[in-house]
């Protein structure tokens, strides 16, 4: 078993999908993890899953205390945990800072000594699913994971903090919680926003007409099926940082629909041609995943039978041509007995990706 920063135990409080991923995670270390929620199903099925041991009756004097509970209740039970384990440091890994901390600093119950044992932090790792049962140990490997330590924490609390997100294998970003909720409203919450208003345009739409959906349609929506008690939270605790980033949308929004009413209109395929390199330009910004700079892998289709093995086969065979594989997806072909798999490999290896492939047999679409 991998050695922790964390000498435990660990009591997560809300053993959802966040909560238990943690407990999991945690487990995996060797840490002693406690798990508490107030929905006994949630913290009967996270024990199930391995991600600790139900916090009944035991008396229990946690090192840290993780709240992974939804944003609306995250402050209150914050003051809780300070309250209930005088020597613990309890953190929170809600999706928005700012009003979590103004309400832990608000809360009447504590002092300063208490809120001092607080720190917040956020892990940008998540699923568009929630529950126990949706977690898994390794989902924040390699993930960033915000630190937002307030004025009056301590440092040894700070330290515990990052210690929990070390041991979770994630990668530290320290900020304000002001800093923070600024950026999560661009690279979260307003992608969030834009995939359920893109996916709420098909709800009339023809059978027909969905029936040609390809990957553009599954890449702008696969997150508008997340939870929609969370978000509401999110989106109105984020509101005043999100406010701009939505009315910039408009703006463009209105420009296209502008240029777009009179498309032969002096001006207009120059109009069209920035929406589209400005697009080009921003999506080269974001990083590669897990830190890595940005960088467009190439995309090799290769189709295959629906049967048992073929991508057992379809992986070996890549790897015994020393080829490193830096992202793998899987489409099934409606109505017939084919899978595609979508294999993307650094550019400089696409070439000869195709030819091992198309030596060995494989139908590559190209
Ligand atoms: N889902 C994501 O992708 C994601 C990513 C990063 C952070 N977060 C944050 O993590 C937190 C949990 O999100 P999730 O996706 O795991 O949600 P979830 O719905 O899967 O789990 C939340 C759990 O909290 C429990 N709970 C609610 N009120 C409680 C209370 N008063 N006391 C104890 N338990 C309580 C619920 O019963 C549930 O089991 C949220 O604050 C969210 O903002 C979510
Ligand atoms: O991957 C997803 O499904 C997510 O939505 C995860 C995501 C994100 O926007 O990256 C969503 C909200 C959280 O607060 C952190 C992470």
């Amino acid at each position: 078993m991998l050695s922790s920063h964390l000498a435990g135990p660990v009591l997560v409080i809300g053993t959802g999908l966040l909560g238990t991923s943690v407990g999991l995670g945690l487990r995996a270390k060797g840490v002693h993890v406690y798990l508490s929620d107030i929905s006994p199903t949630a913290a009967g099925v996270a024990q199930d899953i391995g991600a600790g041991t139900l916090l009944e009756h035991q008396q229990i004097a946690p090192e840290l205390v993780v709240i992974g509970a939804p944003p609306d209740v995250t402050a209150a039970l914050v003051g809780d945990a300070l309250l209930a384990y005088p020597n613990a440091t309890v953190v929170d890994i809600a999706s928005v800072k700012g009003s979590i901390l103004a309400g832990v600093l608000a809360d009447e119950r504590l002092g300063q000594s208490d809120t001092s044992r607080y720190v917040g932090t956020h892990p940008m790792a998540g699923r568009e699913k929630s529950g126990p049962a949706a977690a898994r140990g390794e989902l924040f490997t390699s993930m960033p994971w915000v630190i937002c330590a307030h004025e009056g924490a301590e440092a040894s609390r700070v330290k515990a903090a990052e210690s929990l997100a070390i041991d979770l294998g994630a990668t530290m970003h320290r900020m304000s919680v002001t800093e923070h909720d600024e950026s999560v409203a661009l690279i979260s919450h307003f992608p969030q926003a834009a995939s359920s208003m893109i996916a709420s345009r098909l709800l009339n739409a023809e059978g027909h007409q969905l029936a040609l959906a390809g990957n553009g349609l599954r890449d702008t929506t696969r997150i508008a099926a997340s939870d929609e008690k969370l978000w509401i939270q999110i989106f109105s605790h984020n509101a005043a940082a999100l406010v701009p980033i939505l009315t910039g949308m408009k703006d463009d929004l209105d420009r296209l629909i502008n240029t777009l009413q009179n498309p032969q209109g002096p001006g207009a395929l120059l109009d069209l041609s920035q929406l589209m390199t400005e697009g080009n330009a921003g999506k080269a910004r974001i990083p590669g995943k897990h830190g890595a700079p940005p960088q467009a892998f190439a995309l090799v289709t290769v189709l295959i039978d629906d049967r048992p093995g073929q991508i057992a086969q379809l992986l070996t065979e890549i790897g015994d041509a020393q080829i490193n594989i830096e992202d793998l997806r899987m489409e099934h072909s409606a109505g017939h007995q084919v899978g595609m798999v979508d294999v993307s490999v650094v550019p400089g290896r696409r070439d000869e990706l195709i030819d091992v492939l198309t030596k060995n047999g494989w139908k590559v679409a190209q």
